[in-house]
Protein backbone atom coordinates (compact mmCIF):
# COMPACT_ATOMS: atom_id res chain seq x y z
CA UNK A 1 0.00 0.00 0.00
CA UNK A 2 1.54 3.25 -0.65
CA UNK A 3 2.45 5.26 1.90
CA UNK A 4 -0.07 7.71 3.67
CA UNK A 5 2.14 11.23 3.15
CA UNK A 6 0.37 14.69 4.95
CA UNK A 7 0.34 17.85 2.64
CA UNK A 8 0.97 21.20 3.90
CA UNK A 9 0.27 23.90 1.49
CA UNK A 10 1.94 27.23 2.37
CA UNK A 11 0.68 30.53 1.80
CA UNK A 12 3.72 33.10 2.64
CA UNK A 13 5.05 36.67 1.14
CA UNK A 14 8.04 36.20 -1.06
CA UNK A 15 10.54 36.86 1.55
CA UNK A 16 9.21 35.24 3.95
CA UNK A 17 9.05 32.41 1.07
CA UNK A 18 12.02 32.62 0.45
CA UNK A 19 13.55 32.64 3.96
CA UNK A 20 11.16 29.87 5.19
CA UNK A 21 10.95 27.82 2.74
CA UNK A 22 14.88 26.47 2.28
CA UNK A 23 15.68 23.12 0.56
CA UNK A 24 16.94 21.65 3.55
CA UNK A 25 13.52 22.16 5.35
CA UNK A 26 12.02 20.85 2.40
CA UNK A 27 14.13 17.45 2.24
CA UNK A 28 13.89 16.59 5.50
CA UNK A 29 9.95 17.27 6.15
CA UNK A 30 9.89 14.93 2.79
CA UNK A 31 11.97 12.37 4.16
CA UNK A 32 9.16 12.01 7.18
CA UNK A 33 6.24 12.24 5.04
CA UNK A 34 5.41 15.75 4.87
CA UNK A 35 5.10 17.44 2.01
CA UNK A 36 5.06 21.03 1.81
CA UNK A 37 3.06 22.56 -1.55
CA UNK A 38 3.04 26.50 -2.50
CA UNK A 39 -0.43 28.14 -2.60
CA UNK A 40 -0.79 30.29 -5.48
CA UNK A 41 -2.27 33.25 -3.81
CA UNK A 42 -3.36 34.68 -7.29
CA UNK A 43 -5.64 31.69 -7.91
CA UNK A 44 -8.46 30.29 -5.46
CA UNK A 45 -7.11 28.26 -2.82
CA UNK A 46 -10.56 25.47 -3.37
CA UNK A 47 -8.79 24.99 -7.18
CA UNK A 48 -5.95 23.84 -5.59
CA UNK A 49 -4.68 21.36 -3.19
CA UNK A 50 -5.82 18.41 -1.63
CA UNK A 51 -4.68 20.16 1.65
CA UNK A 52 -4.74 18.43 4.98
CA UNK A 53 -2.95 21.75 6.81
CA UNK A 54 -2.27 25.10 5.72
CA UNK A 55 0.56 27.14 7.19
CA UNK A 56 0.04 31.24 6.30
CA UNK A 57 1.42 34.12 7.01
CA UNK A 58 -0.53 36.44 4.35
CA UNK A 59 -3.02 38.98 5.00
CA UNK A 60 -6.34 40.72 3.52
CA UNK A 61 -10.28 40.28 3.47
CA UNK A 62 -9.73 38.26 0.40
CA UNK A 63 -7.75 35.55 1.82
CA UNK A 64 -9.33 35.57 4.89
CA UNK A 65 -13.22 34.60 3.29
CA UNK A 66 -11.18 31.83 0.98
CA UNK A 67 -10.31 30.54 4.43
CA UNK A 68 -13.53 29.94 5.44
CA UNK A 69 -14.69 28.78 2.56
CA UNK A 70 -11.32 26.38 2.63
CA UNK A 71 -12.68 25.05 5.85
CA UNK A 72 -16.10 24.93 5.34
CA UNK A 73 -15.24 22.53 2.36
CA UNK A 74 -12.34 20.62 4.67
CA UNK A 75 -13.47 20.13 7.79
CA UNK A 76 -10.93 18.35 8.72
CA UNK A 77 -7.98 19.91 7.39
CA UNK A 78 -5.83 22.27 9.81
CA UNK A 79 -5.34 26.13 9.30
CA UNK A 80 -2.14 27.38 11.24
CA UNK A 81 -3.18 30.03 12.46
CA UNK A 82 -6.69 31.15 13.26
CA UNK A 83 -7.08 34.78 11.28
CA UNK A 84 -8.57 36.11 14.34
CA UNK A 85 -5.63 34.93 16.85
CA UNK A 86 -3.33 36.35 14.49
CA UNK A 87 -5.37 39.55 13.94
CA UNK A 88 -4.85 40.41 18.17
CA UNK A 89 -1.15 40.47 17.21
CA UNK A 90 -1.58 43.60 14.46
CA UNK A 91 -2.37 45.84 17.89
CA UNK A 92 0.37 46.59 19.87
CA UNK A 93 -2.44 47.31 23.13
CA UNK A 94 -4.31 44.06 22.25
CA UNK A 95 -1.01 42.31 21.66
CA UNK A 96 0.23 42.64 24.96
CA UNK A 97 -2.98 42.57 27.14
CA UNK A 98 -2.60 39.09 27.28
CA UNK A 99 0.84 39.70 28.88
CA UNK A 100 -1.10 41.48 31.98
CA UNK A 101 -3.62 39.18 32.54
CA UNK A 102 -1.43 35.84 32.75
CA UNK A 103 -0.81 34.42 35.71
CA UNK A 104 2.76 32.74 36.88
CA UNK A 105 3.84 31.53 39.84
CA UNK A 106 7.27 32.39 40.29
CA UNK A 107 9.21 33.14 43.35
CA UNK A 108 11.92 34.46 42.09
CA UNK A 109 11.28 36.34 38.95
CA UNK A 110 8.52 38.62 38.19
CA UNK A 111 7.16 39.64 34.59
CA UNK A 112 4.67 42.35 33.21
CA UNK A 113 4.90 45.05 30.38
CA UNK A 114 6.40 48.37 30.18
CA UNK A 115 3.62 51.56 31.50
CA UNK A 116 2.41 52.28 28.39
CA UNK A 117 -0.55 54.80 26.50
CA UNK A 118 -1.92 54.93 23.33
CA UNK A 119 -2.62 58.33 21.40
CA UNK A 120 -4.97 58.45 18.74
CA UNK A 121 -5.00 61.85 17.78
CA UNK A 122 -2.76 64.99 17.87
CA UNK A 123 -4.28 67.12 19.80
CA UNK A 124 -3.57 64.14 23.08
CA UNK A 125 -0.44 64.24 21.74
CA UNK A 126 0.21 67.93 22.99
CA UNK A 127 -2.15 67.40 25.78
CA UNK A 128 0.53 67.03 29.05
CA UNK A 129 -2.04 65.70 31.18
CA UNK A 130 -2.43 62.87 28.72
CA UNK A 131 1.34 61.69 29.56
CA UNK A 132 1.01 62.54 33.27
CA UNK A 133 2.83 59.04 34.91
CA UNK A 134 4.52 58.14 31.92
CA UNK A 135 8.71 58.85 32.26
CA UNK A 136 10.63 59.73 29.62
CA UNK A 137 12.15 58.75 27.89
CA UNK A 138 10.22 56.67 26.13
CA UNK A 139 9.57 54.84 22.78
CA UNK A 140 6.98 56.10 20.05
CA UNK A 141 5.84 52.79 18.25
CA UNK A 142 3.09 52.68 15.46
CA UNK A 143 -0.05 51.50 17.22
CA UNK A 144 -0.82 49.15 14.16
CA UNK A 145 1.75 45.97 14.03
CA UNK A 146 1.05 44.50 10.67
CA UNK A 147 4.52 43.84 9.48
CA UNK A 148 4.42 46.56 7.13
CA UNK A 149 7.91 49.10 6.67
CA UNK A 150 5.76 51.74 8.76
CA UNK A 151 5.06 49.42 11.64
CA UNK A 152 8.41 48.76 12.55
CA UNK A 153 9.60 52.81 12.48
CA UNK A 154 9.90 53.66 16.14
CA UNK A 155 11.33 56.62 18.02
CA UNK A 156 12.94 57.24 20.92
CA UNK A 157 12.00 60.53 22.67
CA UNK A 158 13.68 62.31 25.36
CA UNK A 159 10.90 65.05 26.34
CA UNK A 160 7.59 65.68 25.95
CA UNK A 161 8.26 68.93 23.21
CA UNK A 162 9.45 66.13 20.99
CA UNK A 163 6.27 64.18 20.89
CA UNK A 164 5.02 66.47 18.03
CA UNK A 165 6.89 65.48 15.41
CA UNK A 166 5.47 61.84 15.88
CA UNK A 167 1.71 60.72 13.88
CA UNK A 168 -0.91 59.38 15.81
CA UNK A 169 -1.72 56.11 16.26
CA UNK A 170 0.90 55.31 18.34
CA UNK A 171 1.48 53.57 21.64
CA UNK A 172 4.21 55.62 24.23
CA UNK A 173 5.96 53.15 25.99
CA UNK A 174 8.68 53.69 28.80
CA UNK A 175 11.68 53.22 27.58
CA UNK A 176 13.38 50.79 30.31
CA UNK A 177 17.20 50.08 30.59
CA UNK A 178 17.84 46.40 29.94
CA UNK A 179 22.29 46.19 29.05
CA UNK A 180 21.38 46.62 25.84
CA UNK A 181 20.37 42.64 25.11
CA UNK A 182 16.96 41.27 23.96
CA UNK A 183 15.84 37.96 24.55
CA UNK A 184 13.59 36.32 21.80
CA UNK A 185 12.19 33.43 22.77
CA UNK A 186 10.73 31.85 19.52
CA UNK A 187 7.49 29.24 20.53
CA UNK A 188 6.76 26.27 17.79
CA UNK A 189 4.01 24.33 19.15
CA UNK A 190 5.33 22.69 22.12
CA UNK A 191 8.76 24.20 21.46
CA UNK A 192 10.21 26.89 22.73
CA UNK A 193 13.78 28.55 22.43
CA UNK A 194 14.79 31.64 23.72
CA UNK A 195 18.07 33.35 21.98
CA UNK A 196 19.87 36.50 22.91
CA UNK A 197 19.93 39.62 20.73
CA UNK A 198 21.42 43.26 20.87
CA UNK A 199 19.10 45.81 21.48
CA UNK A 200 18.79 49.32 22.04
CA UNK A 201 21.68 50.94 24.28
CA UNK A 202 20.90 51.45 27.52
CA UNK A 203 20.66 55.75 28.54
CA UNK A 204 22.64 58.02 28.67
CA UNK A 205 24.30 56.20 26.08
CA UNK A 206 21.39 56.13 23.53
CA UNK A 207 21.22 59.54 24.14
CA UNK A 208 24.84 59.88 23.31
CA UNK A 209 24.88 63.25 20.18
CA UNK A 210 21.70 63.31 19.87
CA UNK A 211 20.72 67.18 19.78
CA UNK A 212 17.24 66.71 18.43
CA UNK A 213 15.44 64.76 21.34
CA UNK A 214 13.99 62.26 19.17
CA UNK A 215 16.20 59.34 17.88
CA UNK A 216 14.18 57.42 14.96
CA UNK A 217 14.93 53.49 14.19
CA UNK A 218 13.48 50.53 13.02
CA UNK A 219 13.98 46.28 13.49
CA UNK A 220 17.13 47.06 15.87
CA UNK A 221 18.05 43.84 16.51
CA UNK A 222 17.90 42.74 12.76
CA UNK A 223 20.37 45.64 11.66
CA UNK A 224 24.18 45.07 10.46
CA UNK A 225 26.64 46.18 12.56
CA UNK A 226 27.33 49.17 10.44
CA UNK A 227 23.92 50.38 11.01
CA UNK A 228 24.05 49.99 14.66
CA UNK A 229 22.76 53.07 16.72
CA UNK A 230 26.03 53.49 18.74
CA UNK A 231 28.47 50.90 17.40
CA UNK A 232 30.96 51.79 20.17
CA UNK A 233 28.13 51.09 22.67
CA UNK A 234 27.90 47.46 21.52
CA UNK A 235 32.24 46.72 20.95
CA UNK A 236 32.26 47.49 24.76
CA UNK A 237 29.25 45.32 25.79
CA UNK A 238 30.16 41.74 25.50
CA UNK A 239 26.44 39.66 24.03
CA UNK A 240 28.52 36.34 24.93
CA UNK A 241 28.61 37.45 28.97
CA UNK A 242 25.03 38.27 29.68
CA UNK A 243 23.10 36.09 31.53
CA UNK A 244 20.45 34.11 30.26
CA UNK A 245 16.81 34.20 31.72
CA UNK A 246 15.95 31.11 34.07
CA UNK A 247 14.62 28.33 31.35
CA UNK A 248 11.56 27.26 33.13
CA UNK A 249 10.40 31.05 33.14
CA UNK A 250 10.32 31.59 30.13
CA UNK A 251 8.91 28.10 29.00
CA UNK A 252 5.93 29.01 31.83
CA UNK A 253 5.28 32.34 30.01
CA UNK A 254 5.89 30.92 26.24
CA UNK A 255 3.46 28.38 27.62
CA UNK A 256 0.97 30.45 28.96
CA UNK A 257 0.94 32.85 26.06
CA UNK A 258 0.33 30.40 23.64
CA UNK A 259 -2.77 29.35 25.23
CA UNK A 260 -4.34 32.53 25.78
CA UNK A 261 -3.34 33.77 22.44
CA UNK A 262 -4.45 30.47 21.07
CA UNK A 263 -1.51 30.35 18.43
CA UNK A 264 1.54 27.80 17.41
CA UNK A 265 3.64 29.77 15.52
CA UNK A 266 4.93 32.86 16.73
CA UNK A 267 8.23 34.51 19.23
CA UNK A 268 8.32 37.31 21.61
CA UNK A 269 10.75 40.35 22.77
CA UNK A 270 11.57 40.23 26.34
CA UNK A 271 14.26 42.39 28.33
CA UNK A 272 15.60 42.23 32.00
CA UNK A 273 15.01 46.09 33.94
CA UNK A 274 18.69 46.78 34.62
CA UNK A 275 17.41 48.27 38.29
CA UNK A 276 15.55 44.96 39.35
CA UNK A 277 17.65 42.20 37.39
CA UNK A 278 14.99 39.84 37.88
CA UNK A 279 11.94 41.45 36.71
CA UNK A 280 11.03 41.01 32.63
CA UNK A 281 9.41 42.98 30.57
CA UNK A 282 7.59 41.44 27.33
CA UNK A 283 7.70 44.22 24.45
CA UNK A 284 6.82 42.53 21.23
CA UNK A 285 4.53 39.60 19.80
CA UNK A 286 5.45 38.44 16.54
CA UNK A 287 3.31 36.01 14.18
CA UNK A 288 5.42 33.42 12.39
CA UNK A 289 8.74 35.15 12.87
CA UNK A 290 12.05 34.57 11.32
CA UNK A 291 12.45 30.68 12.54
CA UNK A 292 15.03 30.39 9.50
CA UNK A 293 17.51 32.21 12.17
CA UNK A 294 16.77 29.23 14.59
CA UNK A 295 19.85 26.80 14.50
CA UNK A 296 18.11 23.63 13.50
CA UNK A 297 14.99 25.18 12.28
CA UNK A 298 14.42 22.10 9.86
CA UNK A 299 14.19 19.83 12.56
CA UNK A 300 12.35 21.80 14.95
CA UNK A 301 9.45 22.89 12.12
CA UNK A 302 9.96 19.20 11.05
CA UNK A 303 9.25 17.53 14.22
CA UNK A 304 5.88 20.01 14.75
CA UNK A 305 4.63 19.16 11.04
CA UNK A 306 5.12 15.41 12.34
CA UNK A 307 3.30 16.00 15.30
CA UNK A 308 0.51 17.47 13.64
CA UNK A 309 0.43 14.70 10.89
CA UNK A 310 0.24 12.31 13.75
CA UNK A 311 -2.50 13.85 16.06
CA UNK A 312 -4.62 15.16 13.46
CA UNK A 313 -7.18 12.80 13.78
CA UNK A 314 -7.79 13.65 17.41
CA UNK A 315 -8.08 17.28 17.18
CA UNK A 316 -11.66 18.24 18.31
CA UNK A 317 -13.56 21.55 18.33
CA UNK A 318 -12.40 23.56 21.68
CA UNK A 319 -15.55 24.40 24.07
CA UNK A 320 -15.75 27.75 23.29
CA UNK A 321 -16.13 27.70 19.81
CA UNK A 322 -19.46 28.39 18.72
CA UNK A 323 -20.88 26.64 15.62
CA UNK A 324 -20.52 29.07 12.34
CA UNK A 325 -17.98 31.40 13.69
CA UNK A 326 -15.72 33.14 12.08
CA UNK A 327 -12.64 31.53 13.52
CA UNK A 328 -10.56 29.09 11.72
CA UNK A 329 -7.78 27.19 13.04
CA UNK A 330 -8.32 28.72 16.49
CA UNK A 331 -10.47 26.07 17.59
CA UNK A 332 -7.18 23.62 17.05
CA UNK A 333 -4.66 22.89 18.84
CA UNK A 334 -2.66 20.47 18.84
CA UNK A 335 -3.80 17.65 21.62
CA UNK A 336 -1.44 16.35 24.79
CA UNK A 337 0.25 13.06 23.95
CA UNK A 338 -0.83 12.22 27.75
CA UNK A 339 -3.63 12.67 30.07
CA UNK A 340 -2.58 15.46 31.73
CA UNK A 341 1.54 15.76 31.61
CA UNK A 342 4.23 15.27 29.31
CA UNK A 343 7.54 15.41 28.57
CA UNK A 344 8.89 18.25 26.62
CA UNK A 345 12.19 19.34 24.92
CA UNK A 346 12.92 23.19 25.73
CA UNK A 347 15.93 25.21 24.22
CA UNK A 348 17.86 27.90 25.33
CA UNK A 349 20.75 28.80 23.75
CA UNK A 350 23.01 31.99 22.23
CA UNK A 351 21.47 33.46 18.77
CA UNK A 352 24.85 32.71 16.85
CA UNK A 353 25.15 29.47 17.40
CA UNK A 354 27.07 29.98 21.02
CA UNK A 355 26.63 27.20 23.90
CA UNK A 356 23.48 25.07 23.60
CA UNK A 357 21.25 23.59 26.58
CA UNK A 358 18.79 21.24 25.76
CA UNK A 359 16.66 19.85 29.15
CA UNK A 360 14.00 17.22 29.70
CA UNK A 361 11.13 19.01 31.17
CA UNK A 362 8.26 17.99 32.99
CA UNK A 363 5.20 20.23 31.79
CA UNK A 364 1.15 20.11 32.51
CA UNK A 365 -0.78 19.98 29.62
CA UNK A 366 0.38 22.30 27.25
CA UNK A 367 -2.42 23.06 25.47
CA UNK A 368 -5.96 21.89 25.75
CA UNK A 369 -7.70 19.84 23.14
O1 LIG B 1 12.26 38.42 8.26
P1 LIG B 1 12.87 38.09 9.57
O2 LIG B 1 13.53 36.77 9.58
O3 LIG B 1 13.73 39.18 10.10
O4 LIG B 1 11.66 37.92 10.63
C1 LIG B 1 10.98 39.05 11.14
C2 LIG B 1 10.98 39.00 12.67
O5 LIG B 1 12.29 38.97 13.14
P2 LIG B 1 12.73 37.99 14.31
O6 LIG B 1 12.45 36.59 13.95
O7 LIG B 1 11.94 38.38 15.54
O8 LIG B 1 14.17 38.30 14.41
C3 LIG B 1 10.28 40.25 13.18
O9 LIG B 1 10.36 40.33 14.58
P3 LIG B 1 10.56 41.80 15.27
O10 LIG B 1 9.30 42.54 14.97
O11 LIG B 1 11.79 42.38 14.65
O12 LIG B 1 10.71 41.56 16.74
C4 LIG B 1 8.82 40.18 12.74
O13 LIG B 1 8.23 39.00 13.22
C5 LIG B 1 8.78 40.18 11.23
O14 LIG B 1 7.46 40.01 10.82
P4 LIG B 1 6.49 41.25 10.61
O15 LIG B 1 7.26 42.22 9.74
O16 LIG B 1 6.22 41.83 11.96
O17 LIG B 1 5.31 40.64 9.96
C6 LIG B 1 9.57 39.04 10.64
O18 LIG B 1 9.60 39.27 9.22
P5 LIG B 1 8.92 38.33 8.12
O19 LIG B 1 10.01 37.44 7.63
O20 LIG B 1 7.81 37.54 8.75
O21 LIG B 1 8.45 39.30 7.10
N1 LIG C 1 10.11 49.58 26.33
C1 LIG C 1 11.30 49.42 25.75
N2 LIG C 1 12.42 49.69 26.44
C2 LIG C 1 13.63 49.54 25.84
N3 LIG C 1 13.82 49.15 24.57
C3 LIG C 1 12.73 48.86 23.84
C4 LIG C 1 11.42 48.98 24.38
N4 LIG C 1 10.53 48.64 23.43
C5 LIG C 1 11.24 48.36 22.33
N5 LIG C 1 12.56 48.47 22.56
C6 LIG C 1 13.64 48.25 21.57
O1 LIG C 1 13.08 48.56 20.30
C7 LIG C 1 13.08 47.40 19.45
C8 LIG C 1 11.83 47.38 18.59
O2 LIG C 1 10.68 47.37 19.39
P1 LIG C 1 9.55 46.26 19.18
O3 LIG C 1 8.40 46.63 20.08
O4 LIG C 1 10.13 44.93 19.37
O5 LIG C 1 9.10 46.53 17.69
P2 LIG C 1 9.14 45.60 16.36
O6 LIG C 1 7.77 45.04 16.25
O7 LIG C 1 9.44 46.53 15.23
O8 LIG C 1 10.20 44.58 16.57
C9 LIG C 1 13.18 46.22 20.42
O9 LIG C 1 13.75 45.12 19.79
C10 LIG C 1 14.09 46.80 21.50
O10 LIG C 1 15.44 46.82 21.05
MG1 LIG D 1 10.39 43.16 18.14
MG1 LIG E 1 7.22 43.04 16.21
Amino acid sequence: MAERRFCIGYALAPKKQQSFIQDSLVSLAASRGIDLVRIDTDRPLLDQGPFDCILHKYYGEDWRKQLIEFRVKNPNALILDSPDSIERLHNRISMLQVVSELKIDNANESFGIPKQIVIYDKETLFDRQACEGLKFPVIAKPLVADGSAKSHKMALVFNHDCLNKLKPPIVLQEFVNHGGIIFKVYVVGQYVKCVKRKSLPDEPEAKLGNVEGLLSFSQVSNLTPREKINDKFYKMMQLDDTEMPPLSFVTDIARGLRRSLNLNLFNFDVIRDSKIGTRYLIIDINYFPGYAKMPGYEKVLTDFFCDLAQNKDSMKKSPDAKEGEDKIGSDRQLPVKTADQETRKTAIDEDDGGQSVNREMKEETPVRD
